[in-house]
């Protein structure tokens, strides 16, 4: 079955699959008013997935990303992860999480076949971590990034939003941190989203200037990383961990985009600023719709725009991150 690619010669082998939109955590960026239900949710089920993983799978999709909202939050989780990790042409299963319900259930995942996991830890300073998150619970998410460790995971990211007058100043702590752990850390440029414009303006940093500054510390440019799409990669010498930037608003980012998403409902968007999202869920209900969701599949990415709306000042396009899984 041909791989799956887009008119500018881009491929496809990277799916994002949300698996809920709920959280329980309120980021001021993302869920300042913390998770609102819209009707009753009714999420992909444990088939449904199945049926999606199968055909992403046979149209050369190697990496699955579980996200959400908080991912971890749907009781089946665990089985979640079983199913994507029995899919033998997926070579590489992730999850993003806020690291809630890491600490106890680290090993379980890993047992499960999850191998790679990003902790969002926006701040190092407990304090801030709950101006931000909203939640007065960094010891035990930082219990829960040692817990990862500690399992085994092949890969342990974690994820801080750079915000202006807010965790700015935490930098040092991040590079104290990372000296001798091997964490891999990755600081994300805040986008625009529906919030509105104020929070960005009062709060948006440039990566290009985090860049500079690592740059002139002796940080190099690491090209090996060639599975990570937009994000650029530095290592240092002297540490152990290694620092990745996502700069969406720097010219070219989009030129190396390798995923698409899924919403927890079973939307196809094909990028994280879509205006929407094109329903497969008809297509997700037995294996004997495998051809026709992959034909849908086809169809739609000749219809993936170049680059996205942020590009042309067209904002607020997406809510928020959470209801696209970010
Ligand atoms: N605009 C844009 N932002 C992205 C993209 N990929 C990741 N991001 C942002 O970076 C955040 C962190 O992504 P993660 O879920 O941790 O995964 P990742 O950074 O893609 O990690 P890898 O799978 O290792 O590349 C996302 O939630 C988005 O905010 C992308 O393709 N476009
Ligand atoms: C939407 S969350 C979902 C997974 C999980 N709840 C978590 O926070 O890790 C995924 C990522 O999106 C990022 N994110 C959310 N809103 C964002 C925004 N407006 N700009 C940049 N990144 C954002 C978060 O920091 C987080 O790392
Ligand atoms: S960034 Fe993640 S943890 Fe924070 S509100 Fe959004 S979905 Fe929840
Ligand atoms: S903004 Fe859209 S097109 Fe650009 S890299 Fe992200 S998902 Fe791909």
């Amino acid at each position: 079955m041909s791989q799956l690619q887009d008119n500018f010669g881009r491929r496809f082998h990277y799916l994002r699959m949300s698996v809920t939109d709920v959280c329980n955590f309120k980021c001021t960026y993302c869920l300042p008013d913390g998770y609102r239900p819209d009707g009753k949710p009714k999420f992909l089920d444990l088939n449904e997935i199945e049926n999606l993983v199968g055909a992403f799978a046979e149209v050369g999709t190697q990496k699955i990303r579980i996200t959400g909202g908080e991912p971890t939050l749907r009781k089946d989780f665990t089985d979640i992860v079983r199913i994507v990790a029995d899919n033998d042409k997926i070579k590489t299963l992730a999850t993003t999480t806020n690291g809630y319900r890491l600490e106890k259930h680290a090993k379980e995942w890993f047992d499960a076949g999850l191998r790679r996991i990003n902790v969002s830890v926006d701040s190092l300073d407990p304090r801030m971590f709950y101006q931000i998150t909203g939640e007065n619970k960094f010891d035990e998410v930082m219990r829960g990034v040692d817990a990862a460790l500690e399992a085994g995971f092949e890969r342990v990211k974690i994820n801080a939003v750079l915000l202006k007058g807010l965790n700015d100043k935490d930098l040092p702590r991040f590079l104290h941190w990372i000296k001798h752990t091997p964490i891999d850390l990755r600081f994300i440029e805040l986008m625009e989203t529906g919030l509105g414009r104020e929070y960005f303006k009062a709060h948006h940093l440039a990566g290009a200037d985090i860049k500079s500054q690592l740059v002139q510390d002796g940080w190099q440019l690491d090209q090996s990383a060639v599975d990570d799409g937009p994000a650029q990669n530095f290592s240092h010498d002297d540490f152990k961990g290694r620092i990745g930037l996502i700069m969406p608003y720097e010219k070219n980012f989009c030129a190396s985009c390798n995923r698409l998403r899924v919403s927890a409902k079973g939307k196809l968007h094909l990028c994280l600023f879509t205006e929407h999202g094109v329903d497969l869920r008809d297509l997700l209900q037995s294996h004997e719709q495998r051809g026709e969701l992959i034909e849908r599949l086809h169809g739609q990415l000749r219809a993936k725009k170049e680059t996205h709306f942020l590009h042309d000042g067209i904002t607020g396009v997406t809510q928020h991150l959470a209801s696209i899984g970010g």
